[in-house]
């Protein structure tokens, strides 16, 4: 069974077709889905966690209806807006988002130590660096040990280093045993990916093994894979 099977879906806002027809499925390890701004990602994650109300298609996620109550625990879910309290310590934070989902404060030292965190757990969450702020936000959405991990550009305004450091956290999540699908608009993020989905324009323009995309154009690189895509398609 795929982690998420995503067929026909059709989505519309303000009056403008953002997703047309999309279909794909979705395994374990980490997926991430890469587009430039404004193609449609956060829409097509919006869509995959439930909050997204859509005009037509199905979304299906580890075997439940998208948004479904059964799927509750099951889903983490991090938005690009930070939803953390700066003026709350990192622990404090991580049990008040436990309460809100009924599960015990233990699951708050949890996942702390699962972002290595552990060591800052008392730390005001708004005297942090940006670095560990992200990871801060990726442990809300641990709680409850998720099958899915969900994450709109967690990456974005981060340094190279902080960003390396969070892909191979995002690797051990997957190892672990949750299926985690990022979103990112920068291409070179792309290689760091077990499978890809490239979007464009409210569509899926390739969806493989970056190895296998990079292959089948002969490119060098994702980004000249992604641009011959375009060309094909022009
Ligand atoms: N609340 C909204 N009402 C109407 N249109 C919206 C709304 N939110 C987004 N859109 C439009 O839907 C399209 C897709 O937006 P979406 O946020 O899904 O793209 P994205 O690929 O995630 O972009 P970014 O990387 O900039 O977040 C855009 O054209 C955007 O203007």
């Amino acid at each position: 069974m795929s982690t998420v099977e995503v067929a026909g879906l059709r989505v519309v806002r303000g009056g403008r077709v953002v997703l047309d027809g999309l279909d794909l499925t979705i395994g374990p390890g980490v997926t991430g889905l890469l587009g430039p701004s404004g193609c449609g990602k956060s829409t097509l994650l919006r869509s995959i966690v439930g909050v997204q109300r859509v005009a037509g298609g199905t979304v299906t996620v580890l075997g439940a209806p998208a948004g479904s109550a059964a799927l509750r625990d099951r889903v983490g879910y991090q938005t690009q807006s930070s939803s953390v309290y700066d003026d709350l310590t990192v622990l404090e934070n991580l049990r008040f988002f436990a309460r809100v989902l009924g599960i015990g404060p233990a699951a708050a030292d949890e996942a702390a130590a699962s972002v290595d965190l552990g060591g800052h757990r008392d730390a005001v969450v708004g005297r942090l660096s940006g670095g560990q702020r992200s990871r801060v936000g990726l442990a809300v959405a641990l709680l409850g040990s998720p099958e899915l991990l969900v994450l709109d550009e967690p990456t974005v305004g981060l340094d190279p280093v902080l960003r390396r450091d969070l892909w191979a956290l995002f690797h051990r999540i997957a190892t672990a045993g949750t299926a985690v699908l990022v979103s990112s608009h920068v291409m070179d993020e792309a290689e760091r990916c077990d499978d890809l989905l490239l979007m464009r324009e409210g569509r899926i323009i390739a969806q493989g093994a970056p190895s296998a995309i990079k292959q089948r154009q002969g490119a060098p690189d994702i980004e000249t894979a992604f641009l011959a895509l375009v060309e094909g398609a022009e």
